[in-house]
């Protein structure tokens, strides 16, 4: 394991070839479903318009936007320009914004009404036919979960999905509740989209540093003779945010952290830890690979739940100086709500690349610090700490936002005292203004490329690790810790590593 095979590193070269792959982007259709909505406004119109002015997208795109709320092209096309405004990572260039709001046509759509369909073929092949383009027909569902079933069925039975181009799913989370859920509505989309039409979007996986882990490794073969399995003590992921609910009570209050980051983001940043970091590169493809490291996650039993999770909400508190209320005051929440708003947990992955190195994950709203990171804490060997004294573990962290840096913690010894202190190496980028998650996953979705989007095998591996968790809550086998808002996180996750030997960092 430990010993390098000379022909691993052509593997991971041969390997990359799934991001380098060329492929030619092709003149289409967009329709946006829940145009009207607050994704659309903050994130999709900025994304678009980023990728406008690096010329990444066709040369002739239709965009229709989609709501209930009437609205002239004109009134639309205004509310897209002040999302730019608002939201845009870079500043709105007025010579080249009419030439983008141009793109953009609004059609009334009430999801629950057939003629809305016809209405939204009509415009789809008015505007092929005005601008030249193919019948590629690209549906983003940035609408509620309830309506994603409606709208694809509708779709097929409208004729808009019998087009002579090529058409593609771009779908938002959540991905079902449960495995069931997510069975039925993965059931119900195939009748309409192949799996490789699908794109479920899970907007971590379109952090570049999320992205660039495998090219990192690649590029720097220092860090890939680092991470040896027979070095490394444990490996630490956090995604922990200073926000609360935010206006979303009625989606979270159901959903709580376990649906709302653990299912989807967490357990998708662990498989590409887990894919990338190993010396051993496993020989088949990124979505493939991550598959097998989730089929190994160590099942967690409800009846054990309590040892390796711990569970815990908010009260109020103090962030950045200011009281904050606590959960159960929140607008909008059951003031005897058990829901939680941290999540942590202790995990192995039964495969030889990770076998007896437990992986520790969490995250929580209200917390003291907005970060997320891979960190990576390696075996400390020393045991004469009498001439060694004051020496700690190295780690290694990989910031995915919101900086993205590398840093490496090592031990230098202090002249004046004569013991070793803990020093940091960083080397940062400045993030301010890279591309964001969702241009990079547009930009993917328009390729075809589905390499950063959840598979249906990773959804339903997902929920069948969650599900027990699931029935633990309701069965009410694992207690819920509170913790002050802006702090770390209840004291019992702390104990959940300290039965390790091990922290968090
Ligand atoms: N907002 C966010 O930050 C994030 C959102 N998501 C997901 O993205 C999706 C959209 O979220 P968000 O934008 O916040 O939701 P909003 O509630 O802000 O928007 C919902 C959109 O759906 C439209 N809509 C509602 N009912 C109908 C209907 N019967 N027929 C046609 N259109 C309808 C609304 O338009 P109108 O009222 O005009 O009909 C509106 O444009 C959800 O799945 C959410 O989980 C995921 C991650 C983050
Ligand atoms: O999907 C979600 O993610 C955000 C956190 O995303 P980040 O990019 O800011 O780390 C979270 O606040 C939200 O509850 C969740 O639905």
């Amino acid at each position: 394991m430990n010993v390098k095979n000379p022909t691993e590193r052509s593997d991971l070269q041969e390997d990359l070839s799934e991001f380098q792959e060329i492929r030619t982007m092709q003149d289409m259709t967009l329709a946006l479903f829940g145009a009207t909505g607050d994704l659309a406004k903050r994130k999709l119109y900025p994304a678009l318009y980023n990728l406008y002015l690096d010329g990444r997208l066709p040369e002739n795109i239709s965009i229709i936007g989609l709501g209930r709320t009437k609205l002239s092209d004109e009134v639309f096309q205004g509310k897209v320009r002040e999302s730019l405004h608002d939201y845009s990572r870079r500043n709105v260039r007025a010579s080249r914004l009419e030439d983008f709001l141009e793109k953009f046509r609004y059609c009334v759509f009430d999801a629950t009404a057939d003629d809305s369909y016809q209405n939204l073929l009509e415009m789809i092949e008015s505007r092929e036919e005005e601008l030249g383009i193919p019948q590629n027909r690209m549906f983003y569902l940035s609408v509620a979960p309830g309506l994603v079933d409606l709208i694809t069925s509708n779709l097929n039975s409208s004729g808009i999905c019998k087009n002579n181009g090529w058409k593609r799913l771009i779908i938002e989370k959540p991905f079902g509740s449960n495995l069931e859920t997510a069975r039925q509505l993965n059931n119900n989309l195939s009748k309409t989209f192949s799996e490789d039409e699908i794109y479920r979007i899970d907007h971590y996986l379109g952090k570049p540093m999320v992205q660039n882990l495998k090219t990192l490794i690649l590029a720097n073969p220092v860090l890939e003779s680092l991470l040896d399995h027979n070095q490394i003590a444990n490996v630490q992921i956090t995604a922990s945010e200073t926000v609360g609910v935010e206006g979303r009570s009625d989606y979270y209050d159901k959903s709580g952290a376990i649906r709302d980051m653990v299912q989807n983001h967490l357990l998708q940043v662990l498989m590409m830890t887990a894919v990338y970091l190993p010396e051993k590169i496993m020989d088949n493809k990124t979505r493939a690979k991550k598959t097998e490291i989730l089929d190994s996650l160590r099942p967690i039993r409800k009846e054990n739940a309590y040892q390796n999770i711990v569970r815990g909400q908010y009260e109020a508190g103090e962030l950045q100086d200011t009281p904050v209320i606590g959960y159960r005051e929140e607008p909008g929440i059951d003031p005897a709500s058990a829901n939680d708003t941290y999540f942590a947990a202790r995990l192995f992955i039964d495969h030889p690349s990770w076998e007896g190195i437990p992986f520790y994950i969490r995250t929580g709203k209200r917390m003291d610090q907005k970060s997320t990171q891979i960190l990576i804490e390696f075996k400390n060997k020393i045991t004469d700490t009498e001439v060694l004294e004051g020496i700690s573990p190295n780690l290694l962290v990989l910031e995915i936002s919101p900086n993205e840096n590398i840093s490496m913690r090592m031990n230098m010894k202090d002249p004046s005292s004569n013991r070793f202190k803990p020093a940091w190496i960083n080397f940062s980028t400045n993030a301010e203004n890279h591309p964001e998650a969702y241009e990079l996953l547009l930009h993917d979705a328009m390729l075809g490329n589905s390499t950063f989007f959840a598979h249906w095998k990773e959804v339903e591996l997902s929920w069948k690790w969650i599900d027990p968790l699931l029935e633990a809550y309701q069965q009410e086998l694992l207690p819920l810790y509170f913790y002050p808002a802006g702090s770390t996180g209840p004291e019992a996750a702390d104990l959940l590593l300290e039965k390790d030997q091990h922290k968090w960092w």
